[in-house]
């Protein structure tokens, strides 16, 4: 085998680059690999119409490193009072090319999210309208449902529901962490797509809980048992278009994650398109990594693939124990720890 992997440039389908002095560092993590990616828009106050991921766009790019040519795709963030006219304004800006489905209470940043799925189907009737993606994080929030099953009721509580009512809506299942949600993406319509991050191929529930608790491994949906592990596995390598790259990085402060009641979320930006490589090469599907990391997710959102090429080398190097992130600092997923591939520095 091989011990270069040359790729046309992969996407990021899902990232969390948070806002003012953390910005010079997330963007340039993200920008050093990725030519696009889809801008969580869970910020406080979050991002609910054009002008003010206008104003969020114009924040990352004057964050980029001198020469990045990186594109932030933005996203509106919907929450029980959106309405058709904002979804229709924010499509024409050109810029905003999703809108996110919080349920209200599900996640980091997620307070003023939607109450109630039916409050915004006129906003979600106009996505489908114009073809506009509606992405989802896909827990439910009830106090009775076990932290470990919200993903799928969820889908059995509204999933089902969405895609029957708007037959012809795109819809991201983002994160999925169950062999329940690759099955609902691959038995649903081909409008029907799914982010899968690299943590959730390359870790279960026992890397968290086992020997010790460790909150860099916590995020939101939670590591589940080893058998989804491997169904996740087997979607990302199937070849299957409906799957594609979404890294769900998302950094927390080292003291918001190690604490009493931590936050939820993992940083792998710094080395994503590693980690990924190793999941893969763990099954022998290294050939299956450009389609996943770099065709699906455009094709998802008709936009063109890139058309320059990244090449990754296999080489150990030891990830930092720590990065900045604004005045504070982060502790990535592997920190200290060895990672099996390296990005060579702009290859052409
Ligand atoms: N994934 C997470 O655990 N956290 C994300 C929110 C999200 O994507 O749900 C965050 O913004 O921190
Ligand atoms: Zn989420
Ligand atoms: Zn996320």
């Amino acid at each position: 085998m091989s011990d270069r992997l040359t790729l046309l440039r992969p996407d990021d389908w899902h990232i969390h680059l948070r806002d003012g002095a953390a910005l010079p560092q997330t963007v340039a993590d993200v920008a050093r690999t990725f030519g696009r990616a889809i801008i969580m828009p869970n910020l406080v106050p979050p991002v609910r119409n054009a002008a003010e991921a206008d104003a969020y766009r114009q924040r990352i790019l004057a964050a980029r490193p001198a020469g990045s040519r990186f594109e932030p795709l933005m996203v509106l963030y919907l929450t029980d009072r959106t309405q058709p006219e904002e979804i229709r304004q924010a499509k024409a800006s050109g810029f905003v090319h999703a809108a996110k489905l919080y349920p209200a209470g599900a996640t980091t940043n997620s307070d003023s999210g939607v109450t109630s799925i039916d409050k915004i189907l006129p906003a979600i009737e106009a996505m489908a309208d114009i073809g506009m993606p509606l992405l989802i994080h896909g827990e439910v929030t009830r106090g009775d449902v076990d932290v470990f099953d919200r993903e799928k009721i969820f889908i059995d509580e509204h999933m089902r529901r969405l895609v029957e009512l708007f037959p012809t809506l795109k819809v991201v299942f983002e994160h999925i962490t169950t062999a329940d949600a690759v099955q609902f993406v691959t038995e649903a319509s081909a409008n029907v797509g799914a982010t899968i991050t690299a943590h959730h191929l390359l870790y279960n529930r026992n890397h968290m809980l086992v020997g010790g608790i460790r909150p860099h491994f916590y995020c939101l949906p939670i590591l589940k048992r080893n058998t989804h592990q491997v169904a996740l596995l087997d979607a990302a390598t199937s070849g299957n278009p409906k799957f594609f790259l979404g890294t769900d990085s998302a950094p927390h402060a080292q003291h918001a994650k190690e604490a009493a009641c931590g936050c939820a979320g993992c940083y792998t930006a710094f080395a994503a398109i590693e980690l990924y490589a190793e999941a893969f090469e763990q099954r022998n599907a290294l050939d299956k990594l450009e389609g996943f990391a770099s065709l699906n997710g455009p094709r998802f959102y008709g936009l063109p693939a890139n058309t320059d090429r990244i090449t990754l080398v296999r080489e150990d190097w030891t990830a930092p124990a720590s990065l900045p992130f604004g005045e504070l600092t982060v502790i990535p997923l592997r920190a200290g720890e060895t990672l099996r591939w390296r990005l060579l520095e702009e290859s052409k």
